[in-house]
């Protein structure tokens, strides 16, 4: 029998991290080592399955992790920032879904996948990986219809647009031969005038415990086309990132996105 996967959480008191756990706590495939939070934590020091389960208790920081295989990040630029460094001085496999990552960050980031393999993804459900594609060949296919990108989210999401919104986003911009540092529009306000022909707006909604929703909009004249997703359960993020890390590990340094471990997949499935 080949041994468990060591597994490092970070953010694992968050929404993510317990989704991550409870999952986690089932899996044969990992043995989770190290479970970090923020500095100053109410969870610091605090066991992370109960007095009663395992002695694991959440760490602040990775001066104390021991060796560690990947590490699966859902807790925020900051903490992904900290992971980072750890991961890249180590050699360890990177899964990260934090969203709202500034140009620092992400070019922190391009930096690490020449030194170690780091798979990204803002949203890591199934059914928006598919999303994205329905909506690069309708974007395509309805190059002169108006597209908007709405989305919504529990009240204590703190970027926005979502990851998922700006991806969706950069995936109709890309089909439509443009880019959203070109097309994009975030805010109307006040008196914005027509709507710009070839833009691509997005609209943000935030308030109680909505998990995740998105819908992508091709407005044309007298029809419409609504490209939707609703996530109900966080597990679905969850499973996603464990699949993601399963599939990481043993991998050559690089940049990688969740279709690499799906289509790598659906090709193995055909004869
Ligand atoms: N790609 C995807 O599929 C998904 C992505 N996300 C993204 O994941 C991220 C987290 O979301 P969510 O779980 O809702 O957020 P929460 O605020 O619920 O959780 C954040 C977690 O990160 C920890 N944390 C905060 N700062 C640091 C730090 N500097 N170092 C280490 N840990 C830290 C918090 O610990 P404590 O509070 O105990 O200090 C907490 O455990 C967001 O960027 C979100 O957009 C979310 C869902 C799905
Ligand atoms: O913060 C969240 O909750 C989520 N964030 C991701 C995003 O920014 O797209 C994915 C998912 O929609 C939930």
């Amino acid at each position: 029998m080949t041994s468990a996967i060591r597994l490092a959480i970070n953010g694992a008191s968050g929404r993510m991290g317990h989704a991550l756990l409870a999952l986690v706590r089932q899996d044969r495939r990992f043995e989770l080592v190290h479970a970090v939070v923020s500095a100053g934590s109410t969870h610091d020091g605090t066991p992370v399955f109960g007095e009663l389960s395992t002695s694991l208790r959440y760490a602040h920081g990775w001066d104390a992790a021991p060796a560690v295989d990947v590490v699966v990040d859902f807790s925020g630029p900051e903490g992904l920032s900290a992971a980072l460094a750890y991961c890249t001085e180590r050699g360890v496999a990177l899964v990260t879904g934090t969203t709202g990552i500034d140009e620092a960050l992400e070019a922190r980031i391009a930096d690490a996948e020449k030194r170690i393999p780091v798979l990204r993804a803002a949203n890591f459900s199934l059914g928006v990986a598919v999303l994205a594609r329905l909506l690069r060949e309708a974007a395509a296919a309805l190059p002169d219809w108006d597209l908007e990108i709405v989305e919504a989210h529990h009240g204590r999401k703190e970027d926005a647009p979502s990851g998922t919104a700006l991806a969706l986003g950069h995936a109709a911009a890309e089909a439509r031969g443009t880019t959203l540092a070109k097309d994009g529009v975030y805010v109307r306000e006040g008196r914005p005038g027509a709507r710009r022909h070839g833009s691509i707006g997005f609209a943000v909604v935030r308030g109680g415990d909505v998990v995740g929703e998105h819908t992508a909009l091709l407005l044309g004249q007298g029809e419409r086309v609504e490209l939707s997703h609703r996530a109900t359960d966080r597990s679905i993020f969850a499973r996603g990132a464990l699949e993601a890390a399963a599939w990481l590990v043993g991998r050559k340094p690089g940049a990688y996105g969740i279709d690499d471990m799906l289509l790598e997949r659906r090709a193995r499935a055909v004869p």
